[in-house]
């Protein structure tokens, strides 16, 4: 982890990985601790996951609420996304905001998202790895989700391919949010 770029969502930062390349391959470190805690970004991991998708897919928009929400750390392992996040926070400067933040490629950035963020991606090429680090152990009853497009972001997908779950969330709009 090499630094942290602020992004226009508070809170929300891009992390720089640490990355080298040479005639075998390449190598890079996703998670380093010290640095975390330099940078006071609060992270202890309780799991981690990951998912491929195809072209065309949004996830989301996922949060976990209280008392099992959590910061995550998500990274594009292959593939291109775009990672889009949106503040649910009452009282954030930035409630309400969307931004959208192209990983995976050539790039080397991992996305910070701390409690109160919604998140998703849309998938821009066939076999999408995404993985999470995640601060609380997945909780079913805390686990929901703002429907994809009620919000105003600039998606660049159409049509896109969602879990019937993802179709079914309430909107931006009739969400009352806990944070
Ligand atoms: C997260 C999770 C899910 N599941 C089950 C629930 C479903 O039956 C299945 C897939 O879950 P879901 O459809 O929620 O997966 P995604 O839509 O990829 O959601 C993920 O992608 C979005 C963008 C995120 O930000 C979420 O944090 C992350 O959960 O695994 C588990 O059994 N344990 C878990 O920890």
């Amino acid at each position: 982890m090499k630094n942290k770029i602020a992004t226009e969502i508070a809170g929300v930062f891009k992390i720089e990985l640490f990355h080298v390349g040479d005639d075998r391959g390449s190598f890079t470190k996703v998670f380093h601790g010290p640095s975390m805690k330099d940078w006071e970004l609060p992270f202890e991991l309780a799991e981690s996951y990951f998912s491929v998708s195809q072209k065309g897919v949004v996830r989301g928009m996922h949060f976990q609420i209280p008392p099992e929400d959590h910061e995550k750390i998500v990274y594009c392992n292959t593939g291109k996304l775009n990672d889009v996040l949106l503040d649910i926070r009452e009282d954030s400067p930035t409630f309400g905001k969307s931004i959208s933040l192209p990983l995976g490629g050539s790039d080397r950035y991992a996305v910070y998202v701390p409690k109160g963020i919604a998140h998703g991606f849309e998938v821009l090429e066939d076999n999408t790895m995404m993985t999470y680090l995640v601060s609380s152990a997945h909780a079913p009853e805390c686990d929901k989700g703002i429907l994809w497009n009620s919000f105003n972001h600039d998606w660049e997908t159409q049509n896109p391919t969602l879990s019937q779950r993802d179709q079914e969330f309430p909107s931006f709009e009739n969400f009352k949010t806990p944070f």
